[in-house]
């Protein structure tokens, strides 16, 4: 990883325009799998004291490991815990990594009023939530709030409410001052990955010179159109314009032909709701019955898979994302159950593989988290041999999303070359800790499922 170029060694240039503001642009050509540039956290803390806020008001036993008192400055120790509890109930902050990213940031302003100047250049979105927080905390906490002038409290809740990135192997988040510079696209061509608290961004796609280098801010995958605009809208403060949203067949939401037996009906953004087959559209009646059905379902979602079976109603294609998403949540718990009823496990992820790679048939980090855990459920089911085709194919995706020589990927490498034997083999390597209790759930729906048989 050292050998990766920083930002400001990449082969990257900052322009701006009117509607994005700053993004980050080629300046030579990148090929799939090529790293971009890296950067390091200019915060980041974890949740690690979220349990102890219960338990303890002692300010330094809410410190990270990383942390000491100089990390937060005097005027906030002494009432740590309560604006520590007050600060997560605001939704604006709710996350306690992200509350302790604010006070850092306030600590290193009241240190030195030109640290923050590149966060202080970086848009936000929901200004009157963060400036109504800004002046909550500054009435209820005066000692520890009021040097901070009210605009600049404002800014560093809203920079770190948009531009924070979730640092899995830390179980926290940090802001990444280079890479948030990127702008957001619905089908990207760049993914990144952290490790620690350094991310980095690798080119997905082939990129040209010239071209805006893109991410996706919300994570959207196997998310339909209107969710992902309304995410950004939202919680970015845009309108998502990209080719998915506007061009692309939206095909999350997918349909059976009401008009030619194997046809598949998608909403295109311009046309209206058109199978890929026959090429006819819906009619408004047939419109409102599939949008009826997704509203209910939208509400609860089925949790066996005859359930999801059921809730189809010859309506919905296998690939709708409801569905998809109801079969995610049963396959999941039971991969890392490692359930006994293994034909069905074994049914649902080939059902779950074959929705992704019709969904999101490009590179995706998503996807090797799905052939990791497809190989998982291989090995349970005793094919050992498809268990390594599938880590080969997770190793592969992840040679374009992360990078061939990065941690992720050498770790699957690992797998492919040595794939685990047993139950108990994945067990130990993988120490996944929630066995028992989805355990239990497993085997309840499958006795419902047996009783209804
Ligand atoms: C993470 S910041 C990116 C840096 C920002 N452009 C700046 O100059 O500070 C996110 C903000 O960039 C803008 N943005 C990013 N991608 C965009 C897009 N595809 N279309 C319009 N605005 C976008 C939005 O204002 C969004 O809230």
């Amino acid at each position: 990883m050292e050998s990766i170029n920083t930002f400001d060694q990449a082969a990257v240039a900052t322009q701006s325009d009117a509607i994005k503001g700053r993004y980050v642009t080629a300046t030579k050509a990148f090929a799939p799998g090529d790293i971009v540039f890296k950067d390091e956290a200019f915060v980041y803390s974890t949740c690690d004291c979220e349990e102890l806020l219960d338990e303890t008001t002692d300010f330094t036993k809410l410190l990270d490991s990383n942390e000491d008192q100089t990390s937060y400055a005097r005027s906030m120790r002494k009432s740590f815990h309560k604006i520590l509890s007050a600060m997560i109930e605001m939704e604006i902050i709710s996350d306690v990594d992200r509350a302790k990213c604010i006070l850092k940031c306030i600590t290193m302003y009241i240190g030195d009023k030109n640290s923050l100047s590149n966060l202080l250049q970086l848009s936000y979105a929901n200004e009157p939530a963060c400036k109504a927080a800004a002046s909550t905390l500054r009435k209820d906490f005066p000692i520890a709030f009021q040097s901070i002038p009210l605009s600049v409290l404002t800014k560093i809740i809203g920079v770190l409410n948009t531009n924070s990135h979730e640092l899995e192997t830390l179980n926290g988040t940090g802001l990444f001052l280079s890479a948030c510079l990127m702008e957001h696209n619905c089908a990207p061509n760049c993914s990144f990955t952290t490790n620690e608290t350094t991310l980095w961004v690798t080119a997905i796609r082939p990129i040209a010179i010239g071209e805006p280098l893109s991410i996706d801010y919300g994570n959207m995958f196997y998310r339909p159109t209107s969710e992902r605009q309304a995410t950004m809208l939202e919680g970015y403060g845009f309108e998502c314009t990209c080719v998915a949203c506007t061009e692309l067949p939206d095909l999350a939401r997918a349909f059976i032909c009401p008009n030619c037996p194997s046809g598949i009906v998608h909403l295109f953004p311009k046309e209206g709701y058109k199978c890929l087959q026959c090429q006819k559209l819906m009619n408004q009646k047939q419109i409102d019955q599939v949008c009826a059905l997704e509203k209910e379902l939208q509400e609860e979602l089925p949790d066996t898979l005859e359930g999801v079976g059921q809730a189809a109603k010859g309506l919905l294609h296998q690939h709708h994302y409801l569905l998809f998403w109801a079969l995610d949540a049963l396959g999941l718990r039971g991969a890392q159950a490692l359930v006994h009823n293994v034909t069905k496990l074994a049914h649902m992820w080939d059902r779950i593989i074959t929705s992704i790679e019709y969904v999101v048939p490009g590179a995706h980090h998503e996807k090797t988290i799905y052939y990791d855990q497809l190989a998982q459920v291989r090995v349970i089911t005793g094919d050992i041999g498809g268990a390594k085709q599938a880590y080969s194919k997770a190793y592969e995706i992840s040679c374009i999303v992360s990078g061939a020589n990065t941690p992720p990927t050498l770790a699957l490498k690992e797998l492919v070359d040595d794939v685990p034997k047993s139950r108990d083999e994945l067990v130990e390597r993988y120490g996944t800790g929630h066995e028992d209790e989805y355990m239990e759930e497993m085997e309840e729906s499958d006795e419902e499922d047996e009783d209804m048989d």
